[in-house]
């Protein structure tokens, strides 16, 4: 594993977090200890892929900050959402996932044997092999996904960031890949998955953080997603939502002289 010292937690720490100073996520305290397994649900809008974001570096606290313990966000590794990953780009599946060793490599150095063995290694882990020539645009959904976690696989960070990873996958991949988050977690790594899907959270993640803007529980999964939690999160989530749009017509509405 990438990194020498001991891993501590991640706190966080009255983090509100948000775009053009719009909270989207609202005062979260927290702690994620090393190896944990967090699964964060919540309806759609709740602040998860924005809270990930945060994790991953990617976006500035509006309020409070996220204590890690002497590492930094560049010691952890993001899988954004699906949607998000730009499948246009001209490259191959072998040099897509080589470039998980970028930041140990930089940018222009070659690669070396240990890094294509460990490319080749990741690629058969995902069950990718004989796939390493295909341009990354022809790959389906499930296989994407696959690339992506075997690019996961070779960036070796201790704290890995994933995204819906689940989402748009079938029964087999979805197997698959909880095995490799299983192993993930057995090598004691810290896995943060925004998850959509509440079953595979209560088989696959202890942990579960119920965000509706403003965390409903963060606790042991079972408790976190009881009905009650949900019924909250949804009631607190369409209360947002009505404020949000009770703001804009105030903002969209003719002013009266
Ligand atoms: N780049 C952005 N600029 C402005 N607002 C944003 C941006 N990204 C997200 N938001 C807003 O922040 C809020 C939280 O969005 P976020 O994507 O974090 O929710 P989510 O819980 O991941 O939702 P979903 O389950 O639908 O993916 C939403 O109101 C969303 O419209």
């Amino acid at each position: 594993m990438s990194g020498t010292a001991a891993p501590g937690p991640i706190r966080l720490v009255n983090l509100t977090l948000g775009y053009d100073r719009r909270p989207a996520v609202h005062h979260l305290d927290g702690e994620i200890p090393p190896g944990a397994a967090l699964a964060v649900c919540g309806p759609n809008g709740a602040g998860k892929s924005t809270l990930l974001k945060a994790l991953a570096g990617l976006l500035a606290p509006l309020g409070g900050h996220i204590a890690r313990d002497g590492a930094t966000a560049r010691d952890v590794a993001y899988l954004p959402q699906l949607l998000d990953v730009d499948r246009s780009f001209p490259i191959n599946v072998r040099d897509f996932v080589a470039m998980g060793a970028m930041r140990r490599l930089g940018l222009f150095r070659r690669l070396d044997a240990a890094e294509r063995a460990r490319t080749g290694m990741a690629l058969d882990r995902v069950g990718m092999t004989g796939m390493e020539d295909r341009p990354i645009e022809t790959l389906s959904g499930g296989q994407m996904q696959r690339a992506l976690f075997a690019r996961l696989i070779v960036q070796d960070q201790r704290v890995i960031l994933l995204d819906e990873p689940f989402g748009a996958i079938d029964e087999a991949t979805t197997d698959d890949l909880l095995a490799l988050i299983a192993q993930w977690r057995a090598e004691g790594r810290t896995v943060v998955a925004v998850l959509h899907e509440l079953d595979l959270a209560r088989r696959a993640f202890p942990q579960t953080l119920l965000l509706a803007r403003e965390p409903i529980a963060w606790c042991e999964t079972h408790k976190a997603l009881c009905a009650d939690n949900l019924g909250r999160a949804r009631a607190m989530s369409e209360a947002y939502d009505r404020a949000a749009r009770e703001c804009l017509r105030d903002e969209e509405a003719p002013h009266v002289h």
